[in-house]
């Protein structure tokens, strides 16, 4: 079986720029290169030769112009040869299909333009999934969750974890989301970490707090004299992310006015502080991420659908933890390793009653809201064996599962209301102490703030 020293690799692509610069980088690195203009030709040439490693393009502009022209090469490959290794050349436009293609047995894919390094790492990380593969070791080919701490075994989660892997090092804009709780914050820090900005800064903002009076001055900064307590010149957020990658966190909350002005600062990449005339350019990458439904705010015109184009090159979705009950146990036992340490505790067990509880539990604040209780547990638990009276579910966490086993009233009471009824349930039991309600009902301190906000509570 080939190491990269004794490999032979195919690249097909009808742009010869990419088949000469490819053909520069690898030769170098391997036995053989074999360049293919034309994919017709692809089948006739695996004829006559073995290669270790194929490279190909996904959009050739040929006459079958599906836009799914690689995975019609891919499938070609496969049926010919089923343990072919085909690393697919994409555009970024067409992550979410090279993603596709993985599972329809491609070996990796790589976003254009690519970095030589990464390219190299993918090369070798393929042919040792292969010499694995022929010892009949599988364990290597499981997907590894690398350095980042974002935890989960079930194939929603290390579909998630494949997607950062790939798409960290390019510069696409990345949209996440998931509801409240499922880990898009920390998603987009494995974005930065895992990206050629890492060294620079990663800058959080959360949209969902900013009024339209603070917007322009938080984000694009302002001028000595801007406004009566403009002391100095003070750097936006843009500016202080300026080489790095910009987090816009609730960005499905922002007024129309607020929608349009991001999107003039995108479309040009610079900022004008406030108070002054010259624009500054800005280097960053965007990640933005949201709870809210955004393609129907989008449907009912209430988010601009342009907006929405310049900050989804790509997209992650967090499915809820309802969803993915087997990663329960597994984040239970992170936390509780976490939270028994920081008490200075010996690491707990749980009772297989208790797993079966948590498992069974709806969720609504998600991992979050696994977190605040399995610390709960840890801090008041009697013995080192967690059991099912150590958690306790309030009310609005006892939400039922599923739709079939809901409590339908007889006249359909409005989603919103029963927000407001459980909040204020919720604030009552803790007397009004915002930390402890927003804990218990899995929020942050600032997503209880605007819900109260909206509420009118
Ligand atoms: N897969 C995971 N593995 C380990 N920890 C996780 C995972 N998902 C979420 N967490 C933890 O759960 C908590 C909530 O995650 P995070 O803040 O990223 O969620 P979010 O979706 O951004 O929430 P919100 O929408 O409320 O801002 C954090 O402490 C985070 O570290």
């Amino acid at each position: 079986m080939a190491t990269a020293k004794n490999a032979r690799v195919l690249v097909v692509d009808d742009e010869t720029d990419v088949l000469f610069a490819l053909k520069m980088l690898l030769k170098t690195e391997v036995k053989e290169v074999v360049t293919e203009k034309n994919p017709d030709n692809l089948l006739g040439l695996l004829e006559r030769q073995k290669f270790d490693v194929i490279f190909l393009d996904m959009n050739f502009k040929s006459a079958l112009n599906t836009g799914n022209e690689g995975l019609f090469w891919l499938r070609q490959v496969l049926e010919k040869d089923k343990d072919a290794s085909v690393i697919l050349i994409t555009a970024y436009g067409d992550v979410e299909l090279a993603v596709r293609s993985l599972k329809e047995g491609a070996a990796d894919f790589i976003v254009k333009p690519w970095h030589n390094e990464k390219l190299l790492e993918t090369l070798h990380q393929t042919l040792d999934k292969r010499q694995q593969k022929a010892k009949g070791n599988t364990a290597a080919t499981a997907k590894s969750a690398g350095s980042t701490t974002i935890l989960g075994q079930s194939d929603a989660i290390q579909e998630v974890l494949y997607k950062i892997e790939k798409i960290a090092p390019t510069e696409a804009n990345v949209l996440i989301l998931g509801e409240n709780g499922t880990g898009k914050e920390l998603v987009a820090r494995a974005l930065h970490e895992k990206s050629f900005r890492a060294s620079k800064p990663f800058v959080s903002v959360d949209m969902g707090a900013l009024t339209d009076s603070l917007f322009e001055s938080e984000l694009f900064g302002s001028k000595k004299g801007a406004f009566t307590d403009a002391r100095e010149d003070r750097a936006g957020r843009f500016e202080a992310a300026n080489g790095g990658t910009l987090f816009l966190d609730e960005i499905g909350n922002i007024s129309p006015a607020m929608q349009a002005k991001l999107l003039t600062v995108l479309q040009n990449r610079q900022v004008t502080p406030l108070g002054s005339n010259t624009p500054v350019p800005v280097d960053i990458r965007l990640v933005s991420a949201t709870n809210e439904p955004i393609y129907e705010l989008a449907a009912h015109n209430q988010f601009r659908k342009d907006l929405i184009y310049r900050i989804n090159t790509v997209e992650i979705t967090l499915p809820p933890l309802r969803q993915r009950h087997g990663d329960v146990e597994l984040l239970a036992r992170h936390f509780a390793a976490v939270y028994a340490q920081k008490n200075h505790k010996a690491a707990p067990d749980f009772a297989p009653e208790t797993l079966q509880k948590l498992k069974q539990h709806n969720w609504p604040g998600n991992v979050r809201e696994l977190q605040h209780a399995v610390e709960r547990a840890i801090i008041l638990a009697e013995n080192n064996v967690l059991q099912p009276q150590d958690f306790s579910f309030s009310p609005m966490e006892m939400a039922p599962v599923t739709p079939a086993a809901a409590y339908i009233p007889e006249t359909p009471v409005p989603l919103s209301e029963i927000e407001r009824e459980t909040i204020v349930r919720v604030l009552e039991k803790n007397k009004g102490n915002i930390s402890r309600t927003a804990k218990e009902l899995g929020l942050t301190r600032t997503a209880l703030y605007r819900r109260l906000n909206k509420h009118d509570i």
